[in-house]
């Protein structure tokens, strides 16, 4: 027989006492983990929205945590890249509301109630990622309290500086006037808006040749943060399409909370410096 004849032709077909796809990447876990509570046809396209979701939650986590460190360490080449992969996964997570809003109101009726109180506010991952990125409201850790190992890595990132905090100090380092962000000791709160900071982007976007590197530091958070956003908004588009203005299992208020939500400005003076070149 040719190549032709049989294109899978020395392919390994026996994996008796041998490390298979499956093995590796242990799909026995991630396969046997959707539980649909309900008979609902939709039910199953819900939880495996969230479960790829989550699981690019992870990814985004494993990215910021590393750009916060390659930043501290002036390492701004790695840094860029892994910030340029949160935002792609970003749109990965965007372009994936897609298959979700093929779910109807009537079809989402349908096992709403077998949710109970859960909702995507209590995502720790979610919250992880708002607390890395400079969003501090440390209220959110609340639902939280019940699970000490969760509480305790959510803790954790309130400790150290932020992205944003840690792009602050660098500016620092290399000379910008940033007022109070240059010698903060207590990182748990979201700093406030500072007019030093705003002067110091603007410096950097009025000569960029000279600031490169800050210029494209700035460039790559305002990309993730855009990202970001479009995330938000198209999640409370989607809720407001699925349950209208019923309030949410969460608890919240539903599309108004969400909506308000949209106003939160994680990298505040990355975009007021817009209004001022
Ligand atoms: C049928 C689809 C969905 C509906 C109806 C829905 C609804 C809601 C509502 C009403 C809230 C406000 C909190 C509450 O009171 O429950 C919320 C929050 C949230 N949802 Fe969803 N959601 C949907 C899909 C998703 C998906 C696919 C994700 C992806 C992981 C997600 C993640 C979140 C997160 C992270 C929050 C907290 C947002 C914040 O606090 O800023 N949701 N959702
Ligand atoms: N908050 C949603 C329920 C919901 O969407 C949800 C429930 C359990 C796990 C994840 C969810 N997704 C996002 O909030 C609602 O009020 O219908």
């Amino acid at each position: 027989m040719t190549q032709a004849d049989n294109p899978a032709q020395g392919a390994q077909m026996e994996f008796r006492g041998r490390m298979s796809y499956g093995d590796y990447l242990h799909l026995e876990k991630v396969l046997d983990a959707q539980e649909p509570l309900s008979t609902a046809h939709d039910e199953l396209l819900f939880i495996i929205q969230h479960q790829t979701s989550e699981l690019w939650m992870k990814l985004a986590i494993h990215e910021i945590r590393s750009a916060i460190v390659a930043i501290r360490e002036d390492r701004l080449q790695p840094a860029f890249k892994m910030l340029t992969r949160v935002a792609r996964i970003f749109e990965q997570l965007n372009s994936a509301w897609d298959v979700l809003r093929t779910m109807t109101p009537s079809e989402y009726t349908q096992f709403r109630d077998s949710l109970g109180q859960s909702s995507g506010f209590q995502s720790y991952q979610y919250r992880a990622i708002e607390f890395l990125a400079g969003n501090r409201n440390n209220a959110l850790l609340k639902p939280h309290a019940h699970r000490p190992e969760v509480l305790g890595k959510l803790e954790d990132i309130l400790a150290a500086p932020s992205l944003y905090d840690e792009a602050l100090l660098l500016l620092a380092r290399q000379g910008f006037d940033v007022g109070v962000d240059a010698t903060r000791m207590d990182w748990r709160e979201t700093r406030q808006e500072s007019a030093a900071v705003l002067l110091a982007w603007r410096d950097i976007y009025r000569a960029p040749e000279e600031h490169w590197m800050l210029y494209e530091l700035a460039e790559k958070l305002v990309d993730f943060e855009d990202y970001f956003r479009r995330w938000r908004f198209n999640h409370v588009t989607t809720v407001e399409r699925i349950i209208g203005l019923k309030r949410g299992t969460g608890g919240t208020s539903g599309v108004s909370y969400l909506r308000k939500m949209l106003e939160v400005e994680l990298f505040p003076e990355l975009w007021k410096v817009r209004t001022e070149l």
